[in-house]
Order: C-alpha cells, then structure tokens, then sequence
C-alpha cells in the first residue's frame, strides 16, 4: 500500500473545466487539487508541489480585473503547464504578446499540427483534433519559447520550453473532446514533471486516517450520517481512525423518502461498529419552513437547523469538537467559490451558518461522486450501499416547488414510491443515475370519470451522469413512463397530470430548486 506525496497543484482561474483537471491528474495516479490563484508565492512554495498546471478561466489577461498570477511562479524551477487562459497569463509574463482575436475566436473542435517537437506532445500524432474555446490568442512567443503546435485560425497552439519546463495549450487537453489530452497531461506530470505514480484510492484512506487521528487526538467527533454514500464512506474512515470518539447523527427531518428512515437504521444499524442516533426533528424543521417558498432560503433554513440539531446533541454528549460531513467537491464549486458563480447552496456548504462552534471535518471535500463510491468499493462496503442512488440533504423540501406542507410532501413521496417502484420492477435501478418526481405549482384541466378536475402537475426527473457535475436526461422505456404517469394519477390525490422532464445539465440542473 503506498501514499502517494508528489502533489500536481492546480490554480483557479475560473474555467468551467477546472475540476476536470484534478480528475485527470488523479486518474494518472498522482494526487491533485485545485486551489485558489490567489495563493501566495510563499504559499506555493510550502506547498511543494511536483508541477503546477493553471487552469483555463472567462477573463482576458490584458483587462484590469483579470485574475493575476506572481511572475516569480515561473522562477521556482517547478515546471508549469498553461491552459488556455493559463497559456495566455505565461506568455503575457514572459516576454510574449496576447491580443484579442480579430475574428470570432475559435469555438468547438478543430485540428492541430505540431510545428517544432516539445516533450509535451511525445508520442501523439502530428496533427490531433482538440477542443478550443478562446478569443484571445497569443501573437507573440514569449522568449526561449517554440511554437509547439498551431491551427488554422490559432498559429500559436501551443508553446514549450523544454530546458525550463514551461509549456502552454490554448486548448482544452483535460476535456474528452481533446482526442489526445490525456496523453499530452501525462506528459507533462509524469514525463516532465517526474511525478511519481502511487497515489492510489488504499493510499488515500491511509492518509486521510493519519490526518483525522492528528486533527482530533483525544476529542469527539459528529457525524451527519444520512444513509447516503458520501457519508456512510466517510463514517467507515472516521470508524477506523478514531474508533468510539465518534458519533454518528442521522436527521429525520420530515423531508425524507417514503420508509427510509426505518430503512437506514436498518441497512446502517450495528453495520461497520457505528454508534448512530436518530433524531426525530419533523416539528423543528417543518415549521420554521412554513410559508417559504423560496428555493435558496429553504436551503439556508435546512443548512441551519441541522446544525442546530447537531449542537444540541454535541451538548448532551459534551467534549464534541469536529463535526464531520459527506461533503464532495460538487457541492463546494456549487454553493460558489472565489471564482465560481453560486448555483444553489448546498445545504452542508452554503446553508451553513456563518458562525458554527464546530470544526469541520469532510475528508471528501476534493473528491466526486464516482470517486467517492471508488473508495466505498475500496473499504469493502455493500454494493447495494455504494450504488444507493443520491438523496440531497434538503430531501423533498426542494422537490416541493412553493410552500412546504404536510400534504403535499404526501404527494410528493407517494408518487416518488411509485417511480422507484416501477424502476425496480423495469430492472433500471442500476442505468439510472438519479430519478425523482417533483410536485409543480402548476395546475390544469383534466377530466376523471366524467367529472372535471383541476388539479397539480407532477414531474419525473431520472437522469444519467457520472459525476453529477454534467448530466443527460435517462432515455426511460416509453412503457415504463406510461405505467408511472398512469400509477401516480390513479394512485396519488390532488394530481391530474404527469410530464417527463428532458432537459440537461446543463442547462438545467439536477434538482429542480
Ligand atoms: N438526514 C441527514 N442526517 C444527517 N446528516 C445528513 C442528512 N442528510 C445529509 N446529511 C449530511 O450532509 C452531507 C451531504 O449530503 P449528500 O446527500 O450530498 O451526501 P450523502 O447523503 O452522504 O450521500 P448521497 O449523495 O449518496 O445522498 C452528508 O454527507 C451528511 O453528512
Ligand atoms: O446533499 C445535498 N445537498 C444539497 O443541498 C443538494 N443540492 C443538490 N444535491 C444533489 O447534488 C447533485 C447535483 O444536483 P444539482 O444539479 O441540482 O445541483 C444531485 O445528485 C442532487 O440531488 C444536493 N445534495
Ligand atoms: N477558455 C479560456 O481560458 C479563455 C481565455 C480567454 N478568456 C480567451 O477568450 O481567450
Ligand atoms: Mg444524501
């Protein structure tokens, strides 16, 4: 078993691909994070990295807003690879020249030639299909630099110093739709960078014990455990690192699915050696929902009133320091970082209150969904827990489109039964990432034996994702669909209605609120 140290650092400039740059270096076997581009050149420097890749990002180097980086990062002897706007800030620092294009810039997938030979495309094919998305262009090479590569509207392409080990793609090597950029990334961290291939998921669990046993020493620690995969992973971890010091918490909020709480005591219940509390906290979080139907302040007011429930068993149990979550890196970029816009808040990070006595502890913090599962499968968990489809913390109160009531939570849940029923009986559990059904606050005319209704729409939401970052919607057997529309009108009061929803992520989103 071996823990990886040399650690490929990623900075942040904004680009909606920045993640898939950690991903990527990940995959090669090498540990990876993206940080913010405002770290300091101290700070860089403690931490160590074996490389350091900049991401791609929205801004133009030239504009006085842009995002900055120290000059000195390219002094340090680490070898640096730009991305895109990453190339673009090398060259500009360098001696280099980067203007707007005078076309439209350059959109989509278009072919590259290697002009002059650069470790960085070692063994890819002289001309290779890459995805572009720029509108500014380097126009002059910044100095002791080749032209590795150029396409037809880009004659700079690409550029490498191979005695310095700096190099620069305008392209996109971390996305699929870049036929080589895989290879042209290992390149640049094993190859160029030296970079030593162990860091493995065995590796990463002994780590990340090591790290809560120093953290916590003799203190304790909660657990929000929901039945879900991300916390339950997190709750083995914690389990093997500090043993009875932890306790687990499971809210049932009212916001749950039909028999799941009984159902996760049962499946977690004396699994693992976890020591789990059930909270019954209905009445607390249902009326301070009363009457909101705001999306984002739902999710403020659940963030909050977990945390609240957590406090009040921390008291009972005294000596409670840390508080650990599932937490996983889409729900940190979603609630918005320094560069990244809010999309919703996640209830465990942008629904937390702005002053919480606990520490936190969310050893995922940096992983995704199929990572996660990765090491659930790693600690030799149930299959059936790993593959559990997600539940969002907020439950049903954000498939409620409006105010929150016993009612139609009722509805709500009866007519997600029924889908999962029907899913289970289909055999699709395993294809479909996700499936839900949401209650509209739209209503419309029906007719049921003879008689004229008026009554409420519902959605059903199934998706296929691999991350949960980007999603399509599940191509679900139209008899699958009929028997579900059917069911939910015949089965659940107050609906006349059932619509299948078809649309992506993006543009949409997973969850509707
Ligand atoms: N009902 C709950 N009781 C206690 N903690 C919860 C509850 N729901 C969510 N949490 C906390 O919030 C975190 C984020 O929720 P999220 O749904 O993303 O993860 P999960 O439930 O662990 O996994 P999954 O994505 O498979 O549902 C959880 O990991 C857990 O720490
Ligand atoms: O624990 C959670 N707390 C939240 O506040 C939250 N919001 C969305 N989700 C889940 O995240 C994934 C992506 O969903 P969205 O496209 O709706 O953001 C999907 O799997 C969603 O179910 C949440 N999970
Ligand atoms: N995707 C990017 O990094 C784009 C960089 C810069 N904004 C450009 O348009 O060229
Ligand atoms: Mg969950």
């Amino acid at each position: 078993m071996t823990t990886g140290n040399d650690k490929i650092l990623v900075l942040d400039y904004g680009s909606q691909y920045n993640q898939l740059i950690t991903r990527r270096v990940r995959e090669l076997g090498v540990f990876s994070e993206l940080k913010s581009s405002k770290m300091t050149i101290d700070e860089i420097k403690a931490y160590n990295p074996k490389g350091i890749i900049l991401s791609g990002g929205p801004k133009s180097v030239y504009e006085d807003d842009a995002f900055k980086i120290d000059p000195e990062v390219f002094k340090l002897g680490i070898p640096v690879l730009g991305v895109c706007y990453g190339m673009q800030l090398m060259a500009q620092h360098l001696g280099g020249k980067v203007e707007a294009n005078p076309g439209n810039g350059e959109f989509g997938q278009t072919v590259i030639k290697q002009t002059e030979p650069s470790k960085l495309f070692a063994g890819t094919p002289e001309e290779q299909v890459v995805l572009m998305s720029h509108s500014d262009n380097v126009t002059k090479l910044p100095e002791n630099f080749v032209v590795a590569a150029g396409s037809e509207k880009t004659p700079i392409a690409a550029i490498a110093n191979d005695k310095d080990r700096l190099y620069g793609v305008q392209f996109h090597s971390e996305t699929t739709l870049s036929e080589h950029g895989k290879e042209i990334i290992k390149n640049f961290v094993i190859e160029v960078a030296g970079a030593d291939a162990s860091w493995t998921m065995a590796g990463f669990i002994d780590e990340q014990i090591e790290k809560i046993r120093a953290e916590v020493g003799d203190k304790k620690v909660l657990l929000g455990l929901s039945g879900g995969v991300d916390s339950s992973v997190v709750g083995v971890l914690l389990q093997k690192a500090i043993g009875d010091q932890l306790t687990c918490i499971f809210v049932d909020h009212g916001l749950l699915r039909k028999n799941e709480a009984q159902q996760v005591m049962d499946m977690l219940g004396g699994k693992f050696g976890l020591n789990i509390i059930k909270v019954d906290a209905q009445e607390r979080f249902l009326s301070k929902l009363a009457d909101v139907t705001d999306p984002e302040q739902k999710r403020k007011i659940i963030g909050n009133e977990f945390i609240e429930v957590f406090n009040d068993e921390a008291l009972k149990l005294k000596d409670v320091d840390f508080l650990a979550q599932g937490t996983l890196y889409t729900d940190v970029i979603e609630s918005g970082t320094d560069t990244a816009q809010t999309i919703k808040s996640h209830h465990n990070v942008g629904g937390l209150p702005e002053e919480m006595h606990f520490k936190l502890i969310e050893p995922l913090n940096k992983l995704f969904k199929d990572e996660a599962r990765a090491l659930g499968e790693e600690l030799n968990m149930d299959h059936e827990l790993v593959w559990r489809q997600p539940f969002p913390g907020p439950g049903l109160g954000i498939r409620i489109m409006g105010a929150i009531t016993e009612d139609r939570l009722e509805t709500v849940r009866e007519s997600d039964y029924i889908l999962r029923d029907e899913i289970a009986k289909a055999g699709l559990e395993a294809d479909v990432w996700q499936y839900f059904t949401v209650l509209t606050n739209n209503k419309s005319v029906g007719v049921m034996g003879d008689f004229r209704t008026y009554e409420y729409t519902i959605a059903v939401r199934a998706i296929t994702s691999v991350d949960g970052m980007t999603a399509d919607f599940a191509r679900l057997p139209w008899d699958v669909l009929q028997k579900v529309s059917s069911r939910i009108v015949n089965e659940v009061d107050h609906i006349n209605r059932v619509v299948y929803d078809i649309t992506a992520k993006p543009p949409a989103t997973v969850e509707w609120e």
